[in-house]
Order: C-alpha cells, then structure tokens, then sequence
C-alpha cells in the first residue's frame, strides 16, 4: 500500500502486465499504421510514459508531438477542460495517431477532436492505455484501448493524485 497526500492506494496493475499491454497495442499501431509516416500526439501530462513505449515500438517513420490539457483536480474531473499547451505543427491532411493514458468521462477527447478536426487532419485514431467504460459518456471512438478498467481512480505509470504518482512504475487504485 501506498500514501500520496490524504489517499491511500493499494496495487492493482504489475508493470509486468502493462508491457504486455503495450505490447500488443503497439503490434496493432504498427500493423495498421507502420506505412503512413503518422504524428504520434501524446497528451501530456498523463502520457509521457505510455507515449515513450509506444513510440519506441514503432517500426516506420513518423513524428512525435505533444499537446497538454488538463481537467482533473484531485480525482474528480472539474467538467471544464483547459488546453495548457496547444498544436504547435501543421497536420493538415496527416494520418494522427492520438496517445492518451486514459479516458474516463471523455470529456479531454471530445475537446481534442476539434481541435484535430479544426486543424485539417486526414485521419485520426485515439489509442488509449486504459478505458473505463461505465463513466464514458461520449460517442467519439476510442479505436484502440490496451485494458477496459472499471469506475475507480488510479494512480501510477504517468497518473497522479493532485501532482504525485506519476513516477510510479505500476498502477494502484484508491484504496475502499
Ligand atoms: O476522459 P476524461 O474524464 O477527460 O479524463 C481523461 C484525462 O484525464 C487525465 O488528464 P488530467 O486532466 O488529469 O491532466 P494530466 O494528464 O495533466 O494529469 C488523463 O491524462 C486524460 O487526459
Ligand atoms: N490519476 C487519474 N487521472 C484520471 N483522469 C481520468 N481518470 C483518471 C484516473 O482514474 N486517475
């Protein structure tokens, strides 16, 4: 068990079991995208981890970006969703291939999706680590989820609680 300000957290996910994760979902990435030179956009904060394996896995060319946005405060997400650090390239008419940790109400997905279709892109597809499909409450498609988990806040391999945990190499959950 862990403590990370108020919370305690109890293990849930190996790091064993999150490379196995990766690793098939990166098969998936570069089956279906290893010819089509894509932008690989990672959503930061959460995605740094997860974004790094994909991106080392992948066999082809591409390009590697980044955008930040931000809703949660403490493990709830506030409903309103801030772009801390927009678009800098151009992706008209590129194949854009979305890395997100998770996705949980959608609410950070459907911002992103018009952001990328403002920006012209050819195609996108939304590849996400992991998936809690009893909060979702969107229609935009997530295409590609490494593990579906249920309505419970998690930390670790990227995710904090208020700043901590990111670091963590395995993922816990809130502690009942
Ligand atoms: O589907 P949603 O309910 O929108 O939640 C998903 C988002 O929440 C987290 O980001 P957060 O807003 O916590 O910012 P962070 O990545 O900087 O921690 C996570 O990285 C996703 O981007
Ligand atoms: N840390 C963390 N951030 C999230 N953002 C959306 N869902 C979650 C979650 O379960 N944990």
């Amino acid at each position: 068990m862990i403590k990370l300000h108020d919370l305690e957290f109890e293990p849930y996910i190996s790091e064993e079991e999150i490379t196995q994760v990766i690793d098939r979902i990166s098969d998936e990435v570069n089956r279906d995208f290893g010819d089509k030179t894509p932008v690989f956009i990672g959503v930061l904060n959460g995605s740094f981890m997860f974004a790094s394996e994909v991106v080392k896995r992948f066999q082809g060319d591409c390009e590697i970006s980044f955008v930040k946005l931000g809703s949660y405060k403490g493990t709830e997400s506030t409903g309103e969703v801030k772009t801390l650090l927009g678009l800098n390239q151009d992706l008209k008419d590129r194949t854009v291939v979305l890395l997100e940790d998770i996705v949980d109400t959608g609410n950070t997905l459907v911002e992103l999706d018009q952001i990328l279709k403002q920006s012209g892109v050819k195609e996108y597809k939304v590849v996400s680590l992991f998936f809690k499909p009893e909060a979702y409450k969107k229609s935009v498609p997530v295409d590609y989820i490494g593990m579906e988990i249920p309505n419970k806040f998690i930390v670790g391999y990227g995710l904090d609680y208020d700043g901590l945990g990111r670091n963590l190499t395995q993922v816990y959950k809130r502690k009942e």
